[in-house]
């Protein structure tokens, strides 16, 4: 289990990242929902040690991790947003290498991991060659192979599949979905079908806060009844988000569907639409944004 207490992160610029954000999350597919500039990656870097928050408490089983970095460091496994360089060296010696540094130092054994994590990833028929070469999806599956060297028991991965295609999409989510279940696994994105996909259990992240956290079949069941839908020329749509509380439209065939939350029929033309958890997400943001400040981290003035 991981426990998040009440943790908080302002930059030096005074941007407030993180605000009082407290989660339990057990062991599974966990997904960290939110726009871009939520605090997603600032909450993954604080999880994974690379940061220390202001304030706050991360406990992660019986480590203290801000007390016990190096604790949590030897069970962590973390693919973060950017590698951002991509070496020359290939596939298997970067493994190894990196198998030395978190701590296999019998070759025998590294040889073994290294194999093993490279066919589990299906990139053992390109092992020998350079990293730096690979697409977006194979950079990925690589990711996810040196964030699995030493068996972590916390796998953090930030926004793994954007820019990758569906296929490749598909083939990474599968990969993470056959990580086991004894582990706690942490999925930023802000690709919700990922999160429907793979995680049991879920939180929404809107300017360094948690607006909504459970599982996605109870998130989902609580808009029943309260989403219907309307096809509707381009035109109009000023008008119906004056009138309704539209939280998302999307174009179809020349015309514009809209998806309304209302607790009953919004007028005539509207048809109930099965909710799903794209509704909840954008009911989510529509909310907070009807409620407050524009999505994005909070940023307070520093005296
Ligand atoms: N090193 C930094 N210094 C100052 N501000 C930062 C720093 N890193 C992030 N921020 C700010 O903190 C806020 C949260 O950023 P963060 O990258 O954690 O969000 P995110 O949810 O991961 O976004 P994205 O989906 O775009 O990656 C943003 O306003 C961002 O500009």
């Amino acid at each position: 289990m991981l426990s998040i207490s009440q943790l908080t992160h302002t930059y030096p610029n005074g941007v407030r990242a993180l605000d009082d954000v407290s989660l339990e999350i057990p062991a599974g597919m966990f997904g960290l929902l939110g726009p871009n500039g939520a605090g997603k990656s600032s909450l993954m870097r604080c999880l994974a040690t690379l940061q220390v928050p202001s304030a706050g408490a991360i406990r992660f089983g019986d480590i203290d991790v801000l007390a016990r970095p190096d604790a949590l460091r030897a069970t962590l496994g973390y693919l973060p947003q950017d590698f951002g360089v991509y070496p020359r060296v290939s596939a298997a010696d970067m493994l190894d290498h990196l198998a030395v540094l978190k701590g296999i130092a019998s070759r025998g054994e590294r040889r073994d991991t290294v194999e093993a994590l490279l066919r589990q990833v299906n990139l053992w028929d390109v092992r020998k060659a350079a990293i730096a070469g690979f697409s977006g999806g194979m950079r990925q599956r690589f990711g996810i192979a040196q964030a699995l060297i030493g068996n972590p028991k916390l796998i953090i991965v930030d926004e793994p599949t954007a820019g990758l295609d569906p296929e490749e999409r598909n083939r990474f989510n599968n990969l993470l979905a056959e990580i086991g279940e004894s582990v706690v696994v942490i999925l930023s994105t802000h690709i919700v079908d990922d999160v429907t996909d793979l995680c049991p259990r879920m939180a929404i992240l809107v300017s360094g806060r948690i607006v909504l956290a459970g599982t996605p079949t109870e998130l989902i069941a609580a808009l029943q009844g309260h989403i219907w839908q309307a096809s509707i020329d381009r035109q109009e749509v000023d008008a119906a988000k004056a009138r309704h509380e539209v939280i998302a439209t999307r174009l179809r065939g020349g015309r514009t569907v809209i998806r309304v939350l209302a607790a009953a029929s919004p007028g005539v033309g509207f048809a109930p639409a099965e909710p799903g958890l794209e509704d909840v997400y954008f009911a989510t943001l529509y909310r907070h944004r009807a409620a407050g400040p524009a999505t994005g981290a909070s940023a307070e003035k520093v005296a």
